[in-house]
């Protein structure tokens, strides 16, 4: 058995991809437009690692997506994780969970999905702004 792809359906394509691809720093890998159907598929991963998948499904159609807890987030490994995190902040994501431990942080998707980004091998040491960076809501 192998890994593929986690897919979440998404209500703005080009405002996820904006995040995602953009503010995240995943690459886009492949899009599909299937019009039987009337939906976007748009596959990312991060650079280096085609093989771990972020399936984007954009459905013509408005629908209305009711999250349930069941599902959680989905991680990725960062090089340094402060850079990533402003990196998101001054493509206008809030991150909701600062690192202010250097070694993990949450942000959230335009749909609310919740992004986990761990540090790569040890901590980072404590830093500003980070260390006095409250959560905003939850993830
Ligand atoms: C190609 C493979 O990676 C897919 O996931 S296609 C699966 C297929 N997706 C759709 O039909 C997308 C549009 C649909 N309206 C939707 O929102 O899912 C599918 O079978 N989806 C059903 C599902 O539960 O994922
Ligand atoms: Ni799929």
């Amino acid at each position: 058995m192998k890994y593929l792809h986690t897919m979440v359906r998404v209500t703005d394509l080009d405002a996820s991809l904006r995040f995602y691809r953009d503010a995240l720093g995943l690459e886009v890998l492949r899009r599909t437009e299937h019009e039987a159907g009337r939906f976007t598929l748009v596959y990312l991963a991060a650079p280096g690692q085609p093989e771990a998948q972020v399936e984007l499904t954009y459905n013509w159609d408005p629908e209305v997506y009711t999250g349930g807890r069941n599902f959680g987030h989905i991680a990725f490994a960062v090089d340094d994780i402060y850079a990533t995190c402003q990196r998101l902040m001054d493509h206008g994501v809030q991150v909701v969970r600062p690192p202010r431990d250097g070694r993990m942080a949450f942000v959230r998707s335009p749909d609310q999905i919740s992004i986990e980004l761990l540090q790569a091998g040890p901590a980072l040491a404590p830093a500003e702004p980070w260390v006095s960076m409250p959560n905003v809501g939850s993830w």
